[in-house]
């Protein structure tokens, strides 16, 4: 059987069983019975003969809304390991982005080029750029992937941040310390700072984008006059529940750590958490479930209005990141220009499209593909849009054929070297908003 046949056949055998619904909650799990211990965290012997092990997410001391850990019941400490040793980083980029200076121009990319034979996940990892700094915790970075084999005895961890990750073209299969999550195009998976995971491919191939989030991590934004529903609901998100591997063979375990890439072999698999209870977990969102809310009267709204998840800086209401979702919805506004307007944002824009087209650009803006306009740079409809949306008879109209996401952070995003000279960066972008003729003849 093949890889990707025996991740498949895994992914068939979950079950509703095999999540643990909600977004922030104090999660626990055992994949054998009696192994989660009671009543307390660190008995002085776990059960089964389990090493206990706290993974933590946020500082001890911040308040108990922030509080992020994670006790974990393991085969063995992860503490057992032999030295890490700088592994070449492959095209994976972090802050501070120093390779290009900040470009005030309007970029666009095709989709990442075909991968050579034998690309896992994470040699298909291709950073575009970020903004911030890891040794800070602020700031972000915006990665691609293309890949066409699963990582097989290799797992992955993130010390600079957690993973948000947007599956575009192929399925995956996240094997996490925590459990199984699978993650098809159109559902979005995060993988908290530090979690280690191995990804598996359900197709022949697979392509997406990656945010990694430096700062605070991701949150469910706050939905003050919306009320108590709506937007993305907390029970739709889904935590694995306890899976193991009991695997006493190399594996080779890579850690990013302060922008590099290091490796120590274990002589065991690290995915060998046999119960495990707490709040800093994975978990796998479906777009499609997104609650879309918009106007029922007039004027296009802002976009914020399609935030899923917000990461917080340390100015309220001001994002380090945001995951905004431009998901399947019903127009309807009277006497308004209905794709998004004009506009000049402080916020700076990373914009990919999962499926279909997005309501602002007719063409060149493709799945897999990327745009990226930086704080203050002017854009918004392209010509052909423009003409159409002004000519447009205004009936409800079902905007049912496309998929896209923005990561809208509040620092400029520059891009890495490889991203700026790359083959797939457009040429010509600019041309889009160009044959905006006057009409105004006082
Ligand atoms: O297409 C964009 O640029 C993103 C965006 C969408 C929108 O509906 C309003 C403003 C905005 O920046
Ligand atoms: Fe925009």
């Amino acid at each position: 059987m093949s890889g990707t046949e025996q991740a498949r056949k895994m992914v068939e055998g979950l079950t509703d069983r095999s999540f643990s619904p909600g977004f922030g909650n104090e999660h626990s799990s055992e994949a054998e019975p009696g192994a989660l211990p009671q009543g307390r965290n660190s008995p002085q012997r776990a059960p089964h003969g389990l090493y206990a092990e706290q993974l933590s997410g946020s500082a001890f001391t911040e308040p108990r809304a922030h509080n992020r850990r994670s006790w974990l019941y393991r085969i063995r400490p992860s503490a057992a390991h032999p030295p890490f040793v700088r592994v070449d980083n492959g095209h994976v980029r972090s802050a501070p982005f120093t390779e290009t200076v900040p470009d005030p121009n309007r970029l666009r990319w095709n989709p990442l080029p075909e991968p050579a034979p034998g690309t896992d996940w994470l040699a298909g990892l291709w950073t575009l750029g970020g903004n911030g700094d890891v040794t800070q915790r602020t700031g972000m970075a915006v990665h691609l992937y293309h890949a066409n084999t699963s990582m097989t005895d290799r797992v992955f961890s993130d010390a600079d941040g957690e993973l948000l990750i947007v599956p575009e073209r192929g399925g995956l299969l996240l094997v996490t310390e925590l459990g199984l999550l699978p993650a098809r195009p159109g559902e979005v998976a995060l993988i908290p700072r530090g979690v280690r995971f191995r990804v598996e491919l359900l197709d022949e191939t697979a392509r997406g984008y990656v945010c990694e989030n430096y700062g605070q991590p991701f949150q469910l934004p706050d939905l003050g006059p919306i009320g108590a529903n709506g937007l993305a609901n907390a029970r739709d998100f889904l935590a694995p529940v306890a899976a193991y591997e009991d695997v006493e063979r190399p594996v080779e375990v890579v850690n990013k750590f302060c922008g590099n890439l290091w490796a120590a072999t274990y002589d065991h698999s690290p995915l060998d958490v046999v119960a495990w209870h707490g709040n800093h977990v994975p978990y796998v969102y479906d777009l499609h479930r997104f609650n879309v809310i918009g106007s029922i009267s007039y004027d296009h709204p802002d976009p914020s209005i399609f935030t899923v998840l917000t990461s917080p800086s340390d100015t309220p209401g001001l994002a380090g990141v945001d995951f905004v979702v431009f998901a399947p919805r019903w127009l309807v506004g009277e006497d308004t220009f209905r794709p998004p307007y004009f506009h000049r944002n402080v916020m700076s824009e990373y914009m990919g499209l999962i499926e279909g087209a997005y309501d602002a650009k007719a063409e060149g803006f493709v799945p897999g593909g990327g745009s990226l306009h930086n704080m203050m740079s002017a854009h918004g409809p392209d010509r052909e849009t423009f003409d159409r949306a002004s000519a447009a008879e205004l009936k409800p109209q079902k905007i049912d054929d496309g998929l896209a996401f923005m990561f809208e952070t509040r620092w400029p995003v520059t891009a890495t070297g490889q991203a700026a000279n790359a083959d797939h960066l457009q040429k010509g972008y600019d041309d889009v908003w160009q044959g905006l003729e006057r009409h105004f003849r006082p």
